[in-house]
């Protein structure tokens, strides 16, 4: 599934998980199907990118993993070990080594708390007994891990005297006060100016090259997975569609739907804009479509693609996608094939009336 060498475990290692949402009011009894059959593992010191427009499941992935939410089914490994942390110690434990990074950088912190308070308390949750000078101490060592020095100048301001890009520092020193194995970074830059948001991103590659921290890192955003992160997966709809080196997801991108999410960098979400027309509807995840659920916006469904769900299968490329092209299924409109001959579906000979469908797809999403 990825390019680690066999020998290496994971730290964190997702199986088949399945989350279903409840919903109430006129469809009571149905339930939001948001993610379906994710598999993923975080490697120490690599960073996997969560890519996909809005609603695809990406923060569903993260508070799974993050044990915020209980998985409907499939399960969750910390180390090796199938982790259930519903609650109490055994939460504690899970929450020392998987910290979360939330979006909001703002609403994230007490703003009623000087620096010195939140980094403080964070560390005493997570090291019981520390306090007095070593608790100060550990507290500037938080600040200058994310690069906010001199310390003495940000431990006595408050949040709001920061700017975007220190309190998201604030904050990743609050998630390093465990001193955790893996961040979940959920949109850590997407509410951030667009200036800092490298500096946050090269602070985050620190951490994983320096304290060999395995990171997730959920993101709307194409360009940045492919500067950061070694793996990148694709989500439609509750789905992984495609994942595989970030450099060739995002440049040679193998599935429709990777296709066109590449191609409306660098805004994806251009595409939620176009809900209620025919090339851009995403679907309901009340009542998702029958088996491939990019198939209602795809320009290369047949009846297959509504039958069944898509085999996961490797491209020449090296990618594992799933989508029927890439099979040698006869009911595929056209075979893409893995069969080493380096094609995707940039270069096919295609039917006139499948070009055009693609070029006014990606008309409308551009
Ligand atoms: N608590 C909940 N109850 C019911 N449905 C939910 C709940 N949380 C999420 N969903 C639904 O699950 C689906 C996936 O949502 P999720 O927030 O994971 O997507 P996302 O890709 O992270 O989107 P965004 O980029 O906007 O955060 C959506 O249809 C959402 O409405």
């Amino acid at each position: 599934m990825n390019e680690q060498s066999s020998d290496e475990s994971p730290v964190l290692s997702a199986k088949n998980i399945v989350k279903h949402f409840p919903v109430g009011g006129l469809k009571r009894g149905k339930v939001v199907h948001a993610t379906e059959d994710v598999s993923l593992d975080l490697y120490a010191g690599k960073v996997v990118a969560l890519v996909g427009e809005s609603g695809s499941g990406k923060s569903t992935i993260a508070k799974l993993l993050s044990q915020l939410v209980p998985i409907t089914s499939g399960t969750i490994e910390l180390n090796g070990v199938e982790a259930h942390a519903a609650s109490g110690r055994k939460f504690k434990e899970y929450t020392n080594q998987v910290q979360m990074i939330f979006q909001d950088p703002f609403g994230s912190l007490n703003s009623i708390h000087t620096i010195r308070y939140i980094l403080g308390r964070a560390l005493q949750i997570h090291k019981r007994g520390l306090h007095g000078a070593k608790l100060e101490g550990a507290v500037i060592e938080l600040l200058q891990r994310v690069k906010l020095t001199p310390a003495e100048r940000y431990i006595d301001k408050f949040p709001h005297e920061l700017s975007g890009g220190q309190r998201q520092r604030v904050s990743i020193a609050r998630a390093l006060a465990a001193d955790p194995k893996v961040l979940l970074a959920d949109e850590p830059i997407s509410m951030l100016d667009v200036s800092i948001r490298l500096g946050i991103l090269n602070l985050l590659k620190d951490l994983r090259d320096n304290e060999g921290i395995a990171i997730l890192y959920i993101t709307h955003d194409v360009a940045s997975a492919r500067y950061f992160a070694d793996e990148t997966l694709v989500m439609y709809a509750g789905r992984v569609i495609e994942r595989g080196k970030s450099e060739m997801v995002t440049q040679h991108p193998s599935h429709p739907y990777t296709d066109l999410l590449v191609n409306s960098a660098p805004d994806p979400d251009s595409l939620n804009a176009l809900r209620g027309e025919a090339h851009g509807e995403a679907p309901s995840l009340i009542d998702p479509p029958s088996g491939c659920r990019f198939r209602t916006r795809c320009p290369f469904a047949t009846d297959l693609c509504a039958q069944e769900v898509p085999p996961t299968v490797k491209a020449a490329t090296g990618q594992e996608v799933a989508c029927w092209l890439y099979t040698d299924h006869p009911g595929a409109m056209v075979n893409i094939g893995n069969k080493g001959d380096l094609k995707t579906i940039h270069d096919m000979e295609l039917p006139t009336d499948v070009k055009e469908k693609i070029a006014q797809n990606k008309e409308v999403h551009s």
